[in-house]
């Protein structure tokens, strides 16, 4: 199975369940891995038969910029939901951070994976 992953996407958002969390911005992280049959696009050299990482990823940032939701595991499955469903992914893995929600932690967050993983 091949993928292709985006590691890391910073996107600013209203996220959290607490008042003060409503009325600011704070940075969450994406990282994706994407299951994708990359056997075609290596042999036409085309981007259009390539997952393209950076429509994907425009895509996101759209949405999560946009959203407001409460819970990390909202905002993750809604995203996950998107990138299958626009852009024909099988499997997917997903982690979302929130970095510096929890006073000791690096990061935290929610990882999920959805789809059925291709052979
Ligand atoms: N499983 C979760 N636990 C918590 C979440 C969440 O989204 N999922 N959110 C919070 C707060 O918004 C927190 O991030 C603020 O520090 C607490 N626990």
């Amino acid at each position: 199975m091949d993928i292709v992953f985006i590691e890391r996407l910073k996107i600013d958002t209203i996220i959290g369940i607490y008042e003060w969390e409503r009325m600011v911005r704070q940075t969450v992280t994406l990282d994706l891995e994407m299951a994708f049959d990359n056997t075609a696009p290596a042999a036409t050299d085309k981007i259009e038969d390539a997952l393209n990482y950076k429509a994907v990823s425009k895509r996101l940032i759209e949405f999560v910029e946009a959203s407001d939701f409460g819970l990390v595991e909202t905002l993750a499955e809604r995203c996950a939901q998107i990138v299958r469903e626009e852009f024909g992914v099988a499997w997917l893995r997903l982690r979302l951070r929130k970095p510096g929600a929890v006073r000791g932690a690096k990061a935290v967050g929610v990882q999920i994976e959805r789809g059925t993983r291709p052979a």
